[in-house]
């Protein structure tokens, strides 16, 4: 036992989620006043064990263990240290007591995986150093995770970095970052020579620092950092689909979405407003909306689901599916599976596409395709989406609809219930080819939050590429389901 004077005030029990914290009242600690712990300033009474990121015995102690997990401090997650007495730790070793802590906390993750971090200090709000300072490196040094981290330097250095780096060395890279570095970082990875070792080897993932977050919002749930970090730490590696993608000579991935239309425009043609924040894409497609502006194009598509009903059955049988999914196997893609399907984008069209009406086309007002299944905090755009069925879903909305329709049905789109109105086609497709019919010069098409050309695209899915970090193989759940 260490003297009464090296006793922390909090008393531990484990339980089976966790560690259950009481105080030592406050006579019993008025002979500890000059104990030389940290004292608690916020008195937890319960540690999920989901939350622990390190545990270890206190050197010259039988029983006081130094406890660091992530709890919510003034409203964002970050680390906090705790020292614990542990009621349990005198019937075994006090090592194997803070293994057994451990298993409890990480299981089915990595243990303390190797990490690449790729910091853009421009993105967002411009404060990506301080959130990375703040809340990601304290945790990842309290986990005791190998770590480094690069600051991009400029536009592209992601993708260079995806091409370079030495996958040996790593087992996460994370994107301190919007959605843009992910999309750089996957076509680096994409342009290598052993691009499907690499896409094997490394799991990608997001903790927000960007405008754009979707990727942790619908893998974490989350634009909080801190807890994008610590679930980063927790949760088990699976394949997720990609979307290939040809535009002129040019061919490459998009992990997140496709906009023209309406979508695009408002956010990549309200960039100037950027200093208006997020509410500058809301303004922008409300404008839209109002002037009924339309985006005339031809689309084929091939289908895999057209019909509503069916998409809903086949996304609670996927579900299903997943709650009796038991194995943690994750399969590996082969350089063969990163090829083009389908003829190129100068060739005609395949015979099992159909093409989508023209007088449907002609009043295009949203041509927007996704396969994660939140874009914004509060927009689950893509509410149906599935990490692994070798599908994207396609959503067209069109400009004939009165302007209230367009506003309720928008209105829908925090909880996912605009996909199920009337004047909204949706689709689950494995592959398309789009072809704008507006002027260039003045409008957008989105890929994944990045401007591209307003010029033909064609666009298919690769199964399972890309190595994720999910909760229980799904993406963080939508109210899909209920409708
Ligand atoms: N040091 C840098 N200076 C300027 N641009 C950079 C730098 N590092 C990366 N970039 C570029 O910033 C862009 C946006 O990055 P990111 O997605 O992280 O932020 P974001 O705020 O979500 O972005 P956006 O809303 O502009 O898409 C990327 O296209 C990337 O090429």
């Amino acid at each position: 036992m260490p003297s009464e004077s090296l006793l922390p005030n909090a008393i531990g029990a484990l339980v089976d989620d966790g560690i259950h914290i009481t105080w030592r009242l406050s006579n019993e600690t008025t002979s500890l006043s000059y104990i030389c712990w940290p004292a608690a300033t916020e008195e937890v009474s319960h540690i999920p064990y989901h939350s622990i990121v390190w545990c270890s015995p206190v050197a010259d102690t039988e029983d006081v263990f130094e406890i660091s997990y992530v709890t919510l401090i003034s409203k964002l997650h970050k680390m906090k240290l705790i020292f614990v007495q542990l009621s349990e730790a005198g019937y075994q070793s006090s090592e194997r007591c803070a293994s057994q802590i451990l298993s409890a906390a990480y299981t089915g993750s990595f243990h303390q995986p190797r990490i690449l971090l790729l910091l853009n200090t421009k993105g967002g709000k411009g404060d990506g150093a301080a959130i990375y300072k703040s809340q990601i490196e304290p945790i990842l040094r309290a986990a005791r995770t190998q770590f480094t981290c690069i600051e991009t330097t400029h536009s592209k250095h992601a993708m260079q970095i995806g091409q370079e780096v030495d996958i040996s060395k790593y087992d996460i890279v994370a994107c301190c970052s919007g959605d843009g570095i992910p999309h750089e970082f996957i076509n680096g990875l994409y342009k290598r020579q052993d691009s499907a070792d690499a896409f094997n080897k490394l799991a990608v993932t997001q903790l927000p620092c960007g405008s754009g977050n979707a990727f942790s919002l619908s893998t974490y749930g989350t634009c909080d950092s801190g807890l994008a970090t610590l679930e980063m730490l927790k949760l088990s590696t699976m394949k997720m689909d990609v979307m290939l993608l040809q535009q002129r000579d040019n061919t490459f991935l998009s992990f997140l979405s496709q906009a023209y239309g309406a979508i695009a425009d408002s956010d990549i043609g309200t960039e100037h407003l950027r200093w208006m924040g997020p509410v500058r894409f809301e303004l922008g497609l409300a404008y839209k909306v109002f002037t009924k502006a339309r985006y005339p194009c031809d689309l084929y598509v091939k289908y895999a689901i057209e019909n509503k009903q069916q998409i809903k059955d086949h996304f609670r049988l996927y579900n299903k599916y997943q709650d009796s999914k038991v194995t943690t196997e994750v399969l590996e893609v082969t350089s063969e599976e990163l090829r083009s399907k389908y003829p190129s984008i100068t060739s005609s069209i395949p015979d099992d596409w159909k093409a989508l009406p023209s007088q449907e086309m002609d009043n295009l007002s949203i041509f927007y395709v996704g396969n994660m299944p939140y874009v914004l905090t509060d927009a689950q755009f893509f509410p149906a989406a599935i990490p692994d069925d070798g599908c994207m879903d396609l959503l067209l909305f069109n400009s004939k609809m009165s302007v209230l329709d367009y506003t309720n049905l928008l209105l829908n789109v925090s909880n996912g219930g605009h996909v199920h109105h009337d004047e909204v086609r949706h689709a689950k497709v494995t592959a398309y080819r789009l072809v704008p019919r507006v002027d260039p010069k003045h409008h957008y098409i989105s890929i994944d939050g990045e401007s591209f050309p307003v010029e033909p695209i064609q666009v298919e899915v690769l199964p399972k590429v890309l190595t994720v970090l999910l909760k229980d193989k799904s993406y963080v759940e939508t109210r899909f389901g209920e409708h």
